[in-house]
């Protein structure tokens, strides 16, 4: 058996976790109260969309919105992991697209009910490539961006999240157990909006990374 390689861990079928309403200034945009404690939910790995591939609008939306968002890959697993040892077991990054069917979302949220079909959909989870821990030595203070067609919609510091990535990984992995090729994503700042199909969507994070996908309908 060949060894699996972290630099393509969209292709190992591991868990996506999302963190919501980490930013008071996107909480705000949308209305939201500031959490107390981190929001989470789920995308399945077959969310994973890579650059050359397309974004698909579902057939079910008309409300298609972008969220930039910084994702943690994780190195090495664990259970219970001690916020002061957690940026032991991250392996690196990857600049992430929650992309969110708001319209879907807004009526799970008015019915009380759980956000899957806004969020979990094919090609909701945009990544860049890996980029390996050392190049971020600092992920608690990076600036991610994102433009619609050159136009500039989010730029945002990751100093503004209101939960760091390590209280995160502790939080987390208390009743989740975090497995290597585990993807977070950190939440979004302000700016989101709705793109449309044939929109050229590019990201990125400072000088680090950056990617570019189109819309298309599914
Ligand atoms: C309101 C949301 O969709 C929460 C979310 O995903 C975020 O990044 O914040
Ligand atoms: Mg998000």
């Amino acid at each position: 058996m060949t060894a699996r390689n972290i630099s393509r861990f969209w292709e190992w079928g591991r868990k996506i976790i999302c963190v919501g309403r980490n930013y008071a200034d996107h909480a705000k945009e949308l209305k939201n109260a500031i959490p107390t404690e981190p929001i989470l939910f789920l995308k399945p790995p077959s969310a994973y969309v890579r650059e050359g591939s397309s974004i698909l609008v579902p057939s079910y939306s008309n409300n298609l919105h972008h969220e930039v968002e910084l994702g943690v890959v994780i190195g090495k697993g664990g259970t219970a992991i001690p916020e002061s040892a957690a940026m032991e077991h991250v392996a690196g990054y990857a600049l992430c697209l929650d992309m969110t069917a708001r319209d879907v979302q807004d009526v799970c949220k008015s019915k009380g009910l759980p956000w899957t079909r806004a969020k979990a959909f094919n090609t909701s989870c945009p990544v860049s490539e890996f980029i390996p821990k050392e190049r971020i030595p600092d992920p608690g203070n990076v600036t991610l961006w994102l433009k619609v067609n050159d136009q500039l919609r989010q730029n945002g510091c990751t100093s503004q999240m209101i939960f760091s990535i390590p209280y995160l990984i502790s939080y987390i992995s208390e009743f989740i157990t975090l497995e290597e090729g585990d993807l977070i994503l950190t939440g979004t700042p302000k700016g989101v909006s709705a793109v449309q199909v044939h929109d050229q969507l590019q990201a990125g994070i400072q000088d680090v990374v950056t990617m570019s996908f189109r819309v298309d309908r599914q």
